[in-house]
């Protein structure tokens, strides 16, 4: 039905970019929208702005993904005069580039990330954290979170005084410190992250191994750096 219409160009179109005449291109269609811009329920520069030009955007976005009403599309029948070509009298499409990405985007009411971070729950992401005292890094920890659960939980830096944990291999007489700061993360690892209060009782948590309890290892030391990356917010998108 679009072949009825006069083609109008882009050239043509852009001279109609004011107040005193004000043409805009949507979805293929031109309108002369003059004598509607001082009716519009908003600041005239807000459609003055979209004067002369490829209108489609602003016109599917009155706010950020959401378009305007079937009413005003009604409205806007009343102002048709053409269909947008290009110079060889070929139909131009609009410009749906960003109203694609636009479409995609959540309304508040379905954000569920938006909705996690208004109730101050954590978002799923990597996380990263440590426990410090004296200026010294005793646990660096890193993990994921996925539906709010522990994945991917590691130590990249465990140390106490001049001892490094990490560096020990078995045999070494601290060697069994870092068998029971492992069997946290195996014990956390696929957790809510409420699971972290457990360690306040780390005996509950970890095995008695070579004769050191689980009471002479700081589970402490290990919710300290899990609550550091949570307060410290997500380090990398997942
Ligand atoms: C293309 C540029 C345009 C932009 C950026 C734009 C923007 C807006 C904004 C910000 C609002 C108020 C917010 C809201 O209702 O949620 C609005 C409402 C409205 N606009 Fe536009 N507008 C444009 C063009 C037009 C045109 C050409 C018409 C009519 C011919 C029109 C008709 C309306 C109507 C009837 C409303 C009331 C709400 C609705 O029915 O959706 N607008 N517009």
């Amino acid at each position: 039905a679009d072949d009825d219409l006069d083609p109008i160009t882009l050239e043509e179109l852009a001279e109609h970019d004011g107040a005193e005449s004000c043409w805009k291109a949507i979805h293929g269609r031109v309108y002369d929208v003059t004598d509607y811009v001082p009716d519009h329920p908003t600041e005239e520069d807000v459609v003055l702005e979209w004067c002369g030009r490829e209108a489609t955007e602003g016109w599917d976005n009155k706010r950020p993904g959401v378009p305007h009403s079937p009413r005003a599309e009604g409205l806007l029948e009343a102002y048709l005069i053409g269909r947008l070509v290009d110079e060889e009298g070929e139909p131009v499409e609009a410009a749906t580039e960003d109203t694609d990405t636009v479409a995609e985007r959540l309304s508040p009411a379905e954000d569920e990330r938006l909705h996690r971070a208004m109730l101050g729950l954590p978002l799923d992401g990597r996380y990263r954290g440590v426990f410090i005292d004296r200026g010294v890094i005793q646990v660096n920890i890193t993990f994921d979170l996925e539906d709010g659960h522990f994945t991917g939980l590691a130590y990249r830096h465990l140390a106490y005084r001049d001892d490094d944990y990490l560096a020990m291999e078995e045999g070494d007489d601290l060697y069994p410190v870092l068998v029971q700061y492992r069997q946290i993360l195996e014990r956390l690892e696929g957790q809510p992250v409420t699971a972290i209060f457990a360690l306040y009782e780390p005996e509950r948590v970890v095995d008695d191994v070579d004769g050191y309890t689980g009471a002479t290892l700081r589970g402490a030391k290990v919710i300290s750096a899990i609550r550091d990356a949570l307060n410290r917010g997500v380090y990398a998108w997942p």
